[in-house]
């Protein structure tokens, strides 16, 4: 049965335009006007958009001693409600350390709960033949970027050298490698020091993770991919120091993508000072929240360029299981919430103030990550032959973000009490409606499907070229000119 977007304004990353969207088979058949349909979809007042890809998730997370509560059933759920259409999940290794092993341990949690599309990144977190040879394996089953934690030292950290390596595998295979920017090591060493103190609270998280370690770190990957000779997505920009150093390798010509959260351009580092340790334990993820100083350079990284991506790090863990670290920080699993919002907040505080355009807000929300990701135009467009997952983006339709009524399955929400002034009135994913506001809609698990990423994206297959232009060469020499040994 075909279908037929009516009424709306189109919106992609780089116009507007009025215009109706034929959707057939799940495949966005024409975009035109007067377009007729078995079924009429109105979009009347409405934007119409690519449905939100959020890379950066963690469903079902094994961290910390626990498990995110998200589930990919709630999680996919909770998004497919806000906007977003597929999820990028991190898939990371188990007691095995099979990378393979891995990702089908992630098939076999999420294909029977996924109500939309879902893809992988696999973390590296360790480095031997096993993983150098698995990696391959990985490309070929459809996952094309591999996470490298400098963080969370003694449990997911890697060291520069492993880092190397795997950056030049993933060189080799035409793979992303990807980056969790903290300095692992100071980390730790700050933790001891105002445990010592006796900081328990989690204004210690902060604490022992100031911005200017999350720049380091964010300099030194940058400086192994250089030496590599690969692009590189760091994900998680929380601040300045990181900001600055994508922007000084972007100018230089590196290929660095930055992925700030929709938290840290929104919220900051005030909430784990908040007298309720509830409140500000709910808050602990890694990098923490900044200061408000940070954010405007987060927002001014989205108009001018120099940040691409608009994520959530979704790891979900309920209060419960945050009060693991009542008498120590260090011990409340880092993670909070995001996926339900990002759009509705990112819409509200980023194009209803003039921050970003229609245009920069899909980029940041889809089709950016899209083309990062190789998976363009499949995902992330609105052209004959895309997925047709498609949002009717209705700016009309307001809430205040509550707990109490969201889809996600955690007991609060960081954004608690937001206004936020623009609804999903529908969400399709590969053509079917599987939300509509005010309808009494509910989750189909299992609907969704993998989305296999081919390797060599664009922008590695560049870089190869210049840099075997440019790689140092041994300069011949008449042995006549050479001095004999002595
Ligand atoms: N970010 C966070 O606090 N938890 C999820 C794991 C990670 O991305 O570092
Ligand atoms: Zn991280
Ligand atoms: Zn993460």
């Amino acid at each position: 049965m075909s279908k037929v977007i009516k009424g709306g304004t189109i919106v992609t990353a780089d116009r507007q335009f009025a215009g109706d969207i034929l959707i057939e088979d799940g495949k966005i058949a024409a975009i035109g006007y007067d377009l007729t349909a078995d079924e009429v979809i109105d979009a009347d007042g409405a934007y119409v958009i690519p449905g939100g890809i959020d890379p950066h998730t963690h469903l079902e997370m094994p961290f910390m001693g626990t498990t995110a509560d998200e589930t990919f059933e709630s999680g996919t759920w909770a998004a497919a409600t806000g906007g977003t259409t597929m999820l990028i999940d991190f898939c990371l290794p188990g007691p095995d350390g099979s990378i393979t092993n891995a990702i089908n341990d992630w098939h076999r949690k999420s294909a029977p709960q996924i109500c939309s599309d879902i893809g992988y990144h696999m973390a590296i977190t360790g480095w031997n033949e096993q993983i150098f040879d698995e990696m391959k394996t990985a490309v070929e089953m459809g996952v094309n970027s591999f996470k490298h934690f400098m963080a969370y030292k003694g449990a997911l950290m890697v060291e520069d050298d492993e880092m190397f390596a795997s950056f030049s595998r993933c060189k080799e295979l035409g793979a992303l490698p990807m980056v969790h920017a903290e300095n692992g090591d100071i980390i730790q060493e700050l933790q001891q020091k105002y445990l010592a103190e006796g900081i328990t609270g989690p204004e210690g998280h902060a604490f022992s993770r100031p911005p200017e370690l999350e720049g380091e770190a964010a300099n030194r990957a940058i400086m192994i991919a250089d030496a590599v000779g690969t692009p590189l997505y760091i994900v998680h920009v929380s601040c300045e120091q990181a900001h600055e150093a994508i922007r000084r390798a972007r100018q230089k010509g590196h290929r660095v993508y930055g992925e700030p959260l929709i938290q840290f351009l929104t919220l900051d580092e005030s909430e784990y000072f908040n007298k309720s340790w509830e409140h500000a334990a709910r808050r602990v993820m890694s990098p923490p929240f900044r200061s408000k100083a940070h954010q405007d350079g987060l927002w001014n990284g989205l108009s001018a360029g120099s940040l691409q991506v608009v994520a959530t790090d979704h790891c979900a863990f309920g209060t419960e299981k945050k009060k693991m670290g009542i008498d120590d920080f260090t011990k409340i699993p880092n993670g909070t919430g995001g996926l339900e919002d990002r759009l509705a907040v990112l819409w509200t505080t980023g194009v209803e103030t003039g921050r970003i355009t229609p245009e920069e807000f899909v980029a940041v929300t889809s089709t950016n990550i899209a083309k990062i990701l190789n998976i363009y135009p499949t995902k992330g467009a609105l052209v004959p032959g895309a997925d047709a997952d498609i949002v009717v983006w209705d700016p009309k339709i307001s809430k205040t973000i509550s707990a109490n009524s969201q889809k996600s399955i955690i007991d609060y929400n960081v954004f608690e009490g937001f206004e936020v002034t623009a609804q999903a009135r529908h969400t399709l994913s590969r053509g079917d409606v599987i939300w509509s506001w005010g309808k009494n809609s509910s989750p189909q698990p299992g609907r969704g499907r993998f989305v296999a990423r081919p390797a060599f994206p664009s922008a590695a297959k560049a870089l190869s070229k210049w840099k075997a232009l440019n790689t140092p060469r041994k300069v011949e020499r008449d042995p006549m000119n050479i001095p004999s040994g002595i």
